[in-house]
């Protein structure tokens, strides 16, 4: 008799459970999840029309809301085509329609609160949420820009918040020069706003360095990809 279930990972072949050591938070244990004020965003004006804002720690607890995404979002492990082969992506990845409930409570407050501080200028709300899991070093993203939809002919924004142990975030204008770097962890904010996604590039490059693992939470607003 087979027993199909018997000693399989919580999430299945690929799942964080194969690399991913969860491990008790030094940081910010027993700190409830939650989030500050926005009025400490400080913004970079990169040129050609792209900026970031940054705000460090903006989510107080935010070991504690890796460790339970971490568990209880359902991850995916993709595969990409490349030439005759397909490649798996390496990242965990979920994605949140605007329509989905999020995965925990204090995200759909982020959400909410990101659309209202940036109405002003983006003249309509972050809607969906896309999720990534770095299990460690040899997770990343490859340069590129969020141009799947109006990314690529309109200025738009995509917001951030990382949790679990930071990882480089850089960036480069499309068209080359040098690139600039800006570790993302433990609460960290990011939003790309202006003419980022079309006239600059960002990644999230590997590292030989023991990197402990990172879960990025991305909104955007409808039809932004
Ligand atoms: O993990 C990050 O902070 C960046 C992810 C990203 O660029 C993307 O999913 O488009
Ligand atoms: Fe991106």
């Amino acid at each position: 008799m087979s027993a199909p279930h018997q000693g399989r990972e919580p999430h299945g072949p690929g799942g964080p459970g194969d690399r991913l050591a969860l491990q008790g938070s030094l940081f910010d244990q027993g700190e409830d999840i939650g989030l500050g004020t926005l009025a400490g965003v400080r913004r970079t004006v990169l040129g050609d029309g792209a900026w970031i804002d940054l705000l460090p720690g903006w989510l107080t607890g935010a070991d504690a809301l890796f460790e339970r995404l971490a568990e209880e979002v359902p991850w995916r492990a993709e595969r990409r085509r490349m030439y005759d082969d397909t490649v798996a992506v390496p990242r965990l990845l979920a994605f949140y329609d605007a329509d989905d409930l999020l995965p925990h409570p204090v995200l759909e407050e982020a959400r909410t609160s990101l659309s209202r501080h940036y109405a002003p200028e983006l003249g309509e709300p972050f809607a969906t949420a896309g999720l990534c899991l770095y299990r460690d070093g040899r997770d990343s993203v490859a340069w590129h820009g969020d141009r799947i939809g109006r990314g690529s002919r309109e200025d738009t924004m995509v917001a951030i918040v990382s949790v679990g142990a930071p990882r480089d975030l850089l960036l480069r204008p499309r068209g080359g020069g040098s690139s600039i770097r800006r570790p993302l962890g433990h609460g960290d904010l990011v939003v790309m706003g202006g003419s980022c996604q079309r006239t600059w590039e960002h990644a999230i490059p590997k590292t030989a360095r023991a990197a402990g693992p990172r879960i990025s939470i991305q909104f955007r607003p409808r039809g932004v990809r």
